[in-house]
């Protein structure tokens, strides 16, 4: 039998072409990708338009993967892959249990359904309604959002409701400027597909996407787990602030070693702040102005 890792092509949602770690079993290819150091393997199935996950594997005939159908299979696949490469290299963690283990993603997740989700297990994705978004796997911001949920569920664990919620989801959305930073913008490349340049939220300017930024206009609501999409409007701000201070590269160092080390699963924004500033000053010292611009920034969104 000559089973083998092998090299696909494959057209992604916003119609780019995008070369793919795939499989070749029997007679067919699979979204299959073996090539991750001591990891476990990134995989990539469908759902079929029904709720039932993981659902089959994705598979194609002859490894040149272009079939509409088929786009948000090669964006889950392809950027799985590289938010797995970004925390590797970057962050010296080995998938989002820091020891290896296989990344699952589900595309084609009901019908017309606007959402991403990480499930406990594995990555799933809607392929829109065509007008509010396309295929969410088609953004890299959306996958690194929802794979940084996993790493987030098994470090801090912060409790997906009210503050902690609201900084669970704002670390997603953190990390998903990380790996997209062109701009300040989150979903924009699946967002409105009929719309350019607006985006889901901003990390800039949550107000112009119905966000607070400041803790003076925290929404205390029982809806959306306390109004965890929201809320991280505050967190995202100060994130903004920080990045544009300090620079990406020590600003991720910071934040990783915030969620990774410091952050609890009932962390509120004060124990952001002071975790994030334990972290600048672990890495660069109390007295640097790292230190101070991570200050600054959580200042500036009136948290103490
Ligand atoms: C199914 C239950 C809800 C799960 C919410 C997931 S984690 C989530 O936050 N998804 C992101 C997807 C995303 C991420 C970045 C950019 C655009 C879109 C999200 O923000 N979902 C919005 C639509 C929401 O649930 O309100
Ligand atoms: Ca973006
Ligand atoms: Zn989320």
């Amino acid at each position: 039998v000559t089973d083998a890792a092998t090299t696909g092509r494959g057209t992604g949602v916003n119609g780019d072409t995008k070369t793919l770690n795939t499989y070749f079993s029997n007679g067919t290819y699979y979204l299959y990708d073996t090539t991750k150091p001591m990891s476990g393997i990134i995989q990539t199935a469908t759902a079929q338009n029904r709720s039932t996950l993981p659902g089959v594997y994705s598979t194609d005939a002859d490894n040149a993967w272009t079939a509409s159908n088929q786009r948000a299979d090669v964006d889950a696949h392809y950027y799985a892959g590289v938010v797995y490469d970004y925390y590797y290299n970057t962050h010296n963690r080995n998938s989002y249990d820091n020891r290896g283990a296989s990344i699952t993603s589900t595309v084609h997740y009901q019908t017309n359904y606007n959402n991403a989700f990480w499930n406990g297990s594995q990555m799933v994705y809607g392929d829109g309604d065509g007008t509010t978004f396309a295929p969410l796997s088609g953004a890299l911001d959306v996958v690194a959002h929802e794979i940084t949920h996993a790493v987030t569920e098994r470090t801090a664990g912060l409790q997906y409701q009210n503050q902690s919620g609201a900084l669970n989801e704002s670390m997603s959305d953190v990390f998903g400027y990380f790996l997209d930073p062109n701009d300040w913008l989150l979903g924009e490349d699946v967002y409105t597909p009929k719309v350019s340049g607006d985006g889901l939220r901003s990390l800039s300017n949550p107000e112009s996407y119905g966000q607070p930024s400041t803790m003076s206009n925290y929404v205390n609501t029982t809806s959306d787990n306390g109004g965890v999409h929201i809320n991280s409007g505050i967190p995202n701000k100060a994130a903004y602030y920080t990045i544009s201070s300090i620079g990406k590269a020590q600003a991720e160092k910071i934040y990783y070693r915030a969620l990774t080390t410091y952050l609890t699963p009932t962390s509120n924004f004060s124990n952001a702040k002071s975790a994030l500033l334990q972290a600048a000053s672990d890495l660069y010292g109390s007295n640097s102005s790292t230190y101070n611009a991570v200050r600054s920034a959580w200042d500036r969104v009136g948290v103490n």
